[in-house]
C-alpha cells in the first residue's frame, strides 16, 4: 500500500470505532481487517498504529478542535488533527497523502486546510488546558480518580498512558517459574520474574507468545501480575472448594486451580455461555482436572443449592475497567457516568448471591480492574454495613503470610494495584471472611 492508501485505510478504521462507540475497539478492527484480507501484514500494522494513536489521543484531539470551534470532528480530521499534534506532521505533508487519488483520502477542503493550519506547531498538551484533556482522563472518572490518587494523579495518569508489557503465569501444574523462563528462552524470547507474583514473567517487547511451544503446552498463561495476585490473596488451598463467580474465560480460574493442585473443586461461574465456552477450552490446555463450569440463570437452584458450602468465593466483578486503560485505551470513552452508577449497582448485586455460598469461616474475595472509590473500597463499605456477618481480613496479614519480607501493595486494608506504583493494570481485592458460627 501507499502511505496515502494507508492513512485513507486508518482513517476507515478510525470511522468504524467512532460509529460504534458502545464496542470495544478492538473488536472493530479485527472486523475491519477480516473483510479487508488484502492488507498485510506491515499495512496492517501501519494502519492500526495510525488509528490506536488517535484513540489514545481522542479526548486531547476533540479538546483542541472544540477549541477551534469544531465539535465532533469526522475521522479524517482527527486522523489529521493526530499527525500534526502528535506525529508532527506539516500541513502540506497532510495535504499531499489527501490526494484523492485512487485508494487515497479525498482532498482537504479550504475549510480544512485552514483548520489545520491552526492546529499545526501546536503542542498535544497545553498548560491551558482543564485537567481531564491535559492528564487524558474523562470528566466523568476525574473526581474517583482524583480522591483515590490525590497528589499522585499526574503520575499514575502518565503511567496509564505508557504501554503496559505482557506478564504470563508459569502454570504450576506443569512447570515451575524457572521452567517457564527456560522454555521462553529456548523459543530466543528473553522474560524476567515479576516483582510481585510468585508465578509471574514479564516480557518488556510485548512480543506475541500465542504460537510458542510454552504456550501451545500449557506451560504459560497471559495474565497481567496484578490479575495473579488476586488469585493469590483469594488463597485457594488444595482440598478446598471454591467458586469463581465471575469466571468470565477462567483467567483466574486457572490460577486457582493452580494453587489448589488440582485438588479439591472449583466451580467457574458466569452469566455469558460464550465465556464459559472459552473457559472450556483454556482449563483443557492447561490440564485443570478439578473444574466444573455452571452457567448461572435467572430462577437458578444451583445458589441455594450449594448454599453456605464453598471455602472460598471469588467475585471478579464486571467494572469499568479504569484501571486497564493502558491496554484499552478506547475504553476511557466508551464507558461513561451512567455506566458507573449502573455497574455498582450491578457489583452489589452479584455480591449480595455469591455472599450466600460462602460457609462460616470461609472467605469472600471481591476483585474489580477498577482504580474507582465508587466500585472498590465504597462497595466494600456497604457491604460491610449490610452484612454483620463478615468482617474483613486486612491485606497486611495476609500478604504477610503469602509473601514474606515483600511490602502489601496497597493501602489500608485492601490491596490496591495501580500502575504507577506497582507496575501492574490497576487493581483492587478486599478479602472478607464470614464470621464463625
Ligand atoms: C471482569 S470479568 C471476569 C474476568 C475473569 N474472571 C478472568 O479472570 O478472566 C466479569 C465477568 O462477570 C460476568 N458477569 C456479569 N454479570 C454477572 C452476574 N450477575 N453473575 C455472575 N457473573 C456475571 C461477565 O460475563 C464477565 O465474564
Amino acid at each position: 500500500m501507499t502511505p496515502a492508501a494507508r492513512l485513507s485505510a486508518a482513517i476507515d478504521l478510525l470511522a468504524a470505532v467512532e460509529a460504534s462507540p458502545r464496542r470495544p475497539a478492538d473488536a472493530i478492527a479485527n472486523d475491519f481487517f477480516r473483510a479487508r484480507r488484502y492488507i498485510g501484514g506491515s499495512d496492517r500494522r501501519n494502519v492500526s498504529e495510525r488509528a490506536w494513536g488517535a484513540i489514545r489521543q481522542r479526548l486531547r484531539l476533540a479538546w483542541h478542535f472544540a477549541e477551534l470551534g469544531v465539535e465532533n470532528p469526522p475521522a479524517r480530521l482527527l486522523l489529521a488533527g493526530h499527525l500534526l499534534l502528535a506525529e508532527g506532521w506539516s500541513v502540506d505533508g497532510v495535504d499531499q497523502n489527501f490526494s484523492g487519488e485512487r485508494f487515497a483520502a479525498s482532498p482537504l477542503t479550504e475549510a480544512e486546510r485552514d483548520l489545520l493550519g491552526k492546529l499545526a506547531g501546536r503542542p498535544l498538551v497545553l498548560p491551558r488546558m482543564p485537567e481531564g484533556p491535559r492528564l487524558n482522563l474523562p470528566d466523568w472518572a476525574l473526581p474517583g480518580l482524583r480522591s483515590r490518587f490525590g497528589e499522585s494523579l499526574a503520575a499514575e495518569a502518565a503511567a496509564m498512558e505508557a504501554a503496559a508489557p505482557l506478564d504470563l503465569r508459569a502454570n504450576l501444574l506443569k512447570v515451575d517459574r524457572e521452567g517457564a523462563l527456560a522454555a521462553l528462552a529456548a523459543e530466543g524470547i528473553p522474560a524476567t520474574p515479576t516483582p510481585l507474583s510468585p508465578w509471574g514473567l514479564r516480557i518488556a517487547d510485548r512480543r506475541p507468545v500465542s504460537a510458542t511451544k510454552p504456550f501451545l503446552e500449557g506451560l504459560i498463561e497471559v495474565q497481567d501480575e496484578g490479575s495473579q495476585l488476586i488469585a493469590l490473596v483469594t488463597d485457594a488451598r488444595p482440598g478446598m472448594r471454591v467458586a469463581d463467580f465471575c469466571a468470565g474465560a477462567a483467567g483466574k480460574t486457572l490460577a486457582l486451580a493452580a494453587t489448589m493442585g488440582n485438588r479439591g473443586h472449583i466451580v467457574a461461574c458466569d452469566t455469558s455461555a460464550s465465556r464459559l465456552e472459552g473457559a472450556g477450552r483454556r482449563l483443557r490446555r492447561a490440564d485443570v482436572h478439578n473444574s466444573e463450569r455452571h452457567l448461572l440463570t435467572s430462577g437458578d437452584k444451583w445458589r441455594k443449592r450449594n448454599s453456605q458450602k464453598f471455602d472460598r468465593v471469588l467475585v471478579d466483578a464486571p467494572c469499568t475497567g479504569t484501571g486497564t486503560w493502558r491496554r484499552n485505551p478506547d475504553a476511557r470513552i466508551r464507558t461513561n457516568a451512567r455506566d458507573l452508577a449502573e455497574l455498582v449497582l450491578k457489583q452489589a448485586m452479584i455480591l449480595e448471591d455469591a455472599s450466600e455460598l460462602v460457609r462460616p469461616g470461609g472467605r469472600l474475595v471481591y476483585a474489580t480492574c477498577s482504580l474507582l472509590p465508587e466500585e472498590d473500597e465504597m462497595q466494600m463499605a456497604a457491604f460491610l454495613e449490610r452484612h454483620e456477618d463478615f468482617e474483613a481480613l486486612p491485606l497486611p496479614g495476609l500478604w504477610a503470610e503469602l509473601r514474606p519480607g515483600l511490602a502489601a501493595p496497597g493501602d489500608g486494608p485492601w490491596m490496591a494495584l495501580s500502575p504507577a506504583r506497582h507496575g501492574t493494570d490497576g487493581f483492587f481485592a478486599a478479602v472478607l471472611q464470614r464470621r464463625p458460627t
